[in-house]
């Protein structure tokens, strides 16, 4: 039947015996790909390496290449149609309600209750009514300060190390994402004092930043193993930290919305929580007077969107800024780039507010872009068909019917590289290609890609409603660390500054997505902060 489904799509399609669709075969299949690139032969070989968790990075665009931009690979359970078509993209994002999220995706983040992430229909139409709101422009300015004053702070220390060397600038960066986050969403501030540790004694007590912080570093293990067993003697410290932080992540919710009720109107500066909490209750408050369909988040679903801001926006805008400082210290011309603009624009102003800087500082925000485009956080959108059947179009004007149920998957990583989208040096890195060329009045000086070729923050009516303060997060940083210093790898006895930059490069193409991609070795990001 999925051979004929296939089949019937008029798409070129792999069969492989097997139905990879579990979260057990996502962990186990990454060991298996050595095996693969040795002994498997043509087709399956091809089949079973689209199978293996992270393919899109660790391959690039080689089966696409050798198959298609469209291809659909038969399984024994659900067939997958493997998407690098623009136009196909965008339709898919489009309709929301026939390619709904993904149920393995579900699973893992919702662990925590119900959120807009996992939602579909008009629950997820209710649900971001209210969350996206709570995100908008009016929290930037607060994570536009709160981020140049832990990038201060962290540049301070890197300085101040022994010949301003340090190993540990990833987990540094990953420190101050975790630190933003606690602040603006959660009202939880906190002075950046060392790179990221997350908390390993089961007895210890905990700020909500920490359990949820940990939770989201291993959500895999929180989706997977029941708590009673993470808390059990015989397991490791961090993995009954873990069960400790889920036990006492319910009450801490509680407690921090209990707090925000109790606050509200006092004249406290507004978190995300507080602006969910009240805009949720005003709904509420509606909702009864009217006695209509419910329009308001349930204390559940509040919990699970408070978790989800931290599992959505941490590590996404973390490991983008770790791989734009190994980006900047392989690449010197765009770091001298970066610094004429941020001198011009900056001057000596020692506390630039955001509405005046942040707009100008577009070189900053091209390298974000460029960054990525290439080292993308979340390497495919993956969404489930369960209707019988619907058509697609792609960019050349071939349709397609795909046959339900199956899965789609979204890959970003050939969308953002395809040559026929991104021209022939589309695996290059350069930042200018987001720059418009000569802007006309009141145009923006950052160019849109077109519909489907750059989906990093996905797109469509459920694009990441963080998109903004992702954005502001990383110009404020990479500013505030360009403004003060530069950046460069540290030789190796006998290695050239050339061979050292290529082996920072080597080290961020040796990275593998968990929920998000990164390094495998993090601490090979070896740098030297110079001042300036
Ligand atoms: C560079 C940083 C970021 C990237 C690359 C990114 C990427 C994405 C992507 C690709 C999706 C769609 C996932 C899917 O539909 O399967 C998404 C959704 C979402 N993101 Fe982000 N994100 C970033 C930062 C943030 C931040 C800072 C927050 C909030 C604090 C956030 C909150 C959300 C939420 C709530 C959704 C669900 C939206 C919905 O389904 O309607 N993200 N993000």
């Amino acid at each position: 039947r999925n051979i004929q489904a296939a089949r019937a799509s008029g798409l070129p399609y792999l069969v492989l015996p097997l139905n990879p669709d579990n979260p057990l075969y996502m962990i186990f299949s990454v060991p298996l790909w050595p095996f693969v690139e040795r002994f498997l032969p043509g087709s399956l070989h091809d089949a079973v390496l689209a199978t293996i968790y992270g393919w899109e990075f660790l391959e690039k665009s080689s089966l696409f290449h050798r198959i298609g931009p469209v291809f659909i690979l038969v399984t024994t359970g659900l067939n997958r149609v493997m998407c690098g078509d623009a136009a196909m993209t965008s339709q898919v994002m489009a309709r929301r309600n026939v390619f709904t999220q993904h149920s393995i995706s579900k699973t893992m983040m919702g662990v925590f209750g119900g959120n807009v992430l996992v939602a579909d229909g008009d629950d997820w139409s209710r649900q971001r009514r209210i969350v996206a709101p709570s995100l908008n422009e009016r929290i930037s300015p607060t994570v536009w300060r709160e981020s140049i004053d832990q990038a201060t702070q962290m540049v301070r220390s890197m300085l101040a190390l022994p010949g301003g060397e340090t190993r540990g600038s990833v987990h540094g960066i990953r420190a101050i994402a975790i630190n933003v986050i606690g602040r603006v969403a959660y009202g939880d501030p906190k002075p950046w004092l060392k790179p990221i540790e997350f908390p390993t004694d089961p007895d210890a007590d905990m700020s909500y930043t920490d359990v949820v912080g940990l939770m989201t570093e291993l959500i895999i293990v929180a989706a997977l193993v029941p708590i009673r067993i993470l808390r059990l003697s015989v397991m490791p410290r961090l993995l009954q930290t873990l069960g400790a932080a889920m036990e006492k992540m319910p009450r801490q919710t509680k407690d921090m919305l209990d707090y925000e009720r109790h606050r509200a109107g006092d004249g406290h500066p507004d978190t995300i929580t507080s602006r969910l909490v009240r805009l949720s209750d005003q709904a509420k408050l509606v909702d009864h007077d009217k006695t209509a369909s419910k329009q308001y988040l349930t204390e559940e679903e509040i919990s699970g969107n408070l978790f989800l801001f931290t599992t959505a926006g941490f590590d996404t805008t973390a490991f983008t800024m770790g791989y734009a400082l190994g980006l900047l210290a392989a690449y010197p011309e765009w770091q001298r780039w970066i610094q004429a603009e941020l001198d011009q624009v900056l001057g000596d102003d020692a506390q630039p507010e955001y509405t005046d800087v942040f707009p100008k500082l577009t070189r900053c925000l091209a390298f974000m872009l460029e960054t990525l485009r290439l080292f993308t956080p979340i390497l495919h959108l993956p969404r489930d068909v369960l209707s019988s059947g619907t058509t697609l179009t792609t960019t050349s004007g071939t349709a397609h019917e795909i046959v339900g149920p199956c899965i789609v998957y979204l890959v970003s990583t050939y969308l953002h590289t395809n040559p026929a989208d991104w021209g022939d040096d589309g695996d290059a890195f350069r930042p200018t290609r987001w720059l418009n060329p000569s802007p006309k009045e009141g145009e923006p000086p950052i160019i849109t890609p077109a519909p489907g070729t750059f989906i990093a923050w996905s797109g469509g009516p459920r694009q990441c409603p963080g998109l903004k303060m992702s954005q502001v997060e990383f110009v404020a940083v990479i500013s505030t660390i360009l403004r003060t210093c530069s950046i460069e790898p540290v030789t190796k006895d006998g290695e050239t500054m050339d061979q050292a930059r290529q082996r920072l490069l080597d080290v961020m193409q040796d990275s593998q997505p968990t929920t998000t991609l990164r390094m495998k070795r993090p601490e090979d990001i070896h740098l030297r902060w110079v001042k300036r």
